[in-house]
């Protein structure tokens, strides 16, 4: 089974994949790109972040589950402790995925005030870039400084916040969507607006006690104002109440569309 998730080798997702699978694990520099891999067969398995508890929502992610039919298949949770990473104290310019430059961002205005950043597509990336490189410093893994290399860590733990996570989703073909699991993914996109449609969306979980744990509003790309919604619930598409809720949603939503990402379980992984 070959999974797909965003590399180069060393990249957060990267160990989010290895606590997933045994089997080949094959790099993309981008979120859309490994959805669309697994939407059209190419791959059988991605592994995407979606939300940082520091920076929120991974929109990548979720723009490429509204364009792409896949299933989610599983979850996974980690700790994001982040290190800076260099050949020496004299680099001038930052390196990292747009999500770790962010998740550190107190921390290098009170080290480093007013030093030049850049966002890359990982923060394994930036690794590459800080081994070619004196003048360019890493955010990223402690661990991408063992590999064979002259980089140092400079520092460690220096996220923002101690409690910094991320999860990450596996996806897979629509074909694997699953009704069992604790946890179910779906997106509704309402194509209508009135005072009210929001509340309408969200009373049949709450008439039903099914939990809300994320709700997420993006753009539709269609006008302005016009939304596509991801919700997450505490419940599986196997039970009578979630089906139930579903197809109200349906209703609300008959000129647009609902889409179930499928049902999965949770899992958290300290690596
Ligand atoms: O660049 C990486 O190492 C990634 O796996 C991406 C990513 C993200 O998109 O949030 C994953 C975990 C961390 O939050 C930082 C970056």
């Amino acid at each position: 089974m070959t999974t797909v998730t965003l590399g180069p080798e060393g990249t957060y997702s990267h160990r989010a994949a290895q606590a997933v699978t045994d089997d080949d694990i094959s790099f993309s520099e981008s979120v859309t790109a490994i959805v669309e891999a697994v939407a059209n067969g190419e791959a059988e398995r991605g592994v995407v972040p979606v939300e940082n508890s520091i920076e929120g929502s991974v929109t990548e992610s979720l723009d490429a589950f509204a364009e792409y039919d896949v299933a989610v298949v599983e979850e996974v949770i980690t700790p994001i402790r982040h290190a800076l990473l260099a050949q020496d104290d004299s680099f001038s310019l930052v390196a990292s995925h747009a999500q770790a430059l962010a998740q550190c961002r107190g921390w290098l205005d009170e080290h480093y005030p007013g030093v030049n950043v850049e966002a890359v597509a990982s923060t394994a990336r930036g690794v590459e870039r800080a081994r070619g490189d004196a003048d360019i410093a890493a955010i990223g893994h402690p661990e991408n400084a063992t590999n064979g290399t002259e980089l140092k860590v400079l520092a460690e733990d220096i996220q923002d916040r101690s409690s910094n996570a991320t999860r990450f989703v596996v996806v897979a073909p629509k074909s694997e969507r699953s009704e069992a699991g604790g946890k179910t993914s779906f997106i509704v996109y309402p194509d209508v607006d009135y005072p009210g449609l929001l509340l309408e969306l969200l009373e049949p979980f709450a008439d039903r006690d099914i939990n809300l744990t994320r709700v997420e509003s993006r753009p539709s790309g269609e006008r302005l104002g016009d939304y596509v919604f991801h919700i997450d619930i505490s419940a599986g598409l196997y039970e009578q109440r979630t089906q139930e809720a579903l197809a109200d949603i349906e209703d609300i939503a008959g000129k647009g569309w609902v889409r179930r990402l499928g049902s999965y379980d949770s899992k958290t992984v300290v690596n």
